[in-house]
């Protein structure tokens, strides 16, 4: 296993930017789903708590889109914030580390360590355009030869929300007999018609930024980030209850600007704006669109007889959780596994923040994550 980080002078984020306290599992070549061999791939992760000497205490926290393995933490060199899920792993907490082992990796062609689109192909250049088709089973594929290279056999439990929640669910149907217990949370047994089709303009979005250059632009200065950024803000709108948006910034001009004519901004654009801006600084534009269509492939119940029949087959404890005003991955999917498979529990998370109600309400997220693992 090495590390080999270095720094970038850049303002935004860079293949072989610092990562941190990551570590870095090296698994050797992956199969790929749709065909070909991904040589060489290189998984980082972090871990929190201490693996029992029978290994039965283990338990793996699956990210989100634009999520890393930083699940909480320290802010410092390589990490932007203190963890996408702050409170939710230590000593007492509902991933409990005096109990529990906790790993959490960067996903398969992603841009926080992990092999992706910026990482070396085997004449060292980076792959780029030619980074190859990935699905959500490729990314489970990734982390059961990083769970083979820490010596777990079986984890006592796999949670994660959204694209989390897709892996998750990929863990208990193809890997049934190593997950003892599964927490899929905000997400989706296959991704449906109006998943995909909101990420086709994101797609559309970063692909015809001229910067782009087919996903070759490791070398210029100029990454196609407004393409991205228009990305961000399409999804970032999907994430959000129309409600909240409406409760929060009404009508409002953004201070000091007038959008009824004076070539000013809502307040609501300049939100948007701020969360592209952000996301900018962070995240490779390529590992946006690997991503998501790795997202767009996701159907648990491919090759497998359908959903139902995939669910079924899996013998350990399932629980599904969806967020009330979610209107990306609405609660009628949530609740179509539950009535899909006996047994299933359910809860539901209240919130009036829609998709990231996942993120943000912790409380709630942390007792079902109790609840999910036998320790409420
Ligand atoms: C696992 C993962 O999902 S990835 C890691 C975490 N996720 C992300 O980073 C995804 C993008 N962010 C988000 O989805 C959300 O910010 C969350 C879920 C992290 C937090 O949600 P909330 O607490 O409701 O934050 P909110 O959406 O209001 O964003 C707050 C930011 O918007 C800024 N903001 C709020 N209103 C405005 C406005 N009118 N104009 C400009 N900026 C604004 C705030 O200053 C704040 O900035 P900062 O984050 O740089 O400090
Ligand atoms: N805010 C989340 C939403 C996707 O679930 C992310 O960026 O990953």
């Amino acid at each position: 296993m090495t590390a080999t980080p270095t720094r970038s002078t850049s303002a935004v984020w860079r293949a072989g930017d610092p990562v941190g306290d990551r570590l870095f599992a090296a698994v050797g070549d992956l199969s790929l789903e749709r065909g070909g061999v991904l040589p060489d791939v290189t998984v980082a992760y972090e871990t929190w708590g201490t693996l029992s000497p029978s290994g039965d205490n283990a338990v793996l926290v699956e990210h989100a889109l634009t999520g890393d393995s930083h699940v909480v933490g320290e802010v410092g060199p390589g990490h932007a914030s203190p963890g996408w899920w702050p409170g939710l792993i230590g000593p007492g907490a509902p991933l409990d580390t005096n109990e529990l082992f906790v790993v959490a990796s960067n996903v398969l062609g992603g841009c926080q360590g992990s092999t992706g689109p910026a990482s070396a192909d085997p004449d060292g250049r980076p792959w780029g355009g030619r980074f190859p088709f990935i699905t959500i089973r490729d990314q489970v594929a990734a982390e059961v030869a990083l769970a083979d290279a820490l010596g777990i056999e079986r984890w006592h439990g796999v949670l994660g929300g959204s694209m989390g929640g897709m892996r998750a669910l990929e863990w208990a149907t193809g890997q049934a007999e190593r997950v003892e217990r599964t927490l899929v949370l905000a997400s989706t047994p296959y991704a449906t018609a109006d998943q995909v089709a909101w990420c086709l303009p994101q797609l559309l979005a970063i692909r015809s930024d001229p910067a782009y250059r087919g996903g070759d632009y490791y070398g210029y200065e100029d990454w196609p980030v407004t393409g991205m950024g228009i990305a961000r803000r399409i999804a970032h709108t999907t994430y959000r209850h129309e409600g909240e948006l409406d409760d929060r910034f009404g009508r409002s001009p953004r201070a000091g600007e007038d959008p009824l004519g004076g070539g000013g901004r809502y307040d609501v654009e300049s939100y948007l704006d701020h969360h592209a801006a952000k996301l900018a600084r962070r995240f490779d534009p390529n590992s946006y669109v690997v991503l998501t269509e790795a997202m767009n492939s996701h159907d648990v119940g491919r090759g497998r007889g359908g959903v139902a029949s995939a669910l079924r087959a899996y013998r350990g404890a399932l629980h599904v959780a969806g967020v009330t005003t979610d209107r990306l991955y609405p609660l009628r999917l949530s609740e179509a596994m539950v009535a899909a498979r006996t047994g299933t529990e359910f809860s539901v998370i209240e919130s009036r923040f829609g998709h990231d109600g996942f993120l943000i309400e912790t409380d709630q997220v942390g007792a079902v994550i109790a609840r999910s693992l036998g320790t409420a």
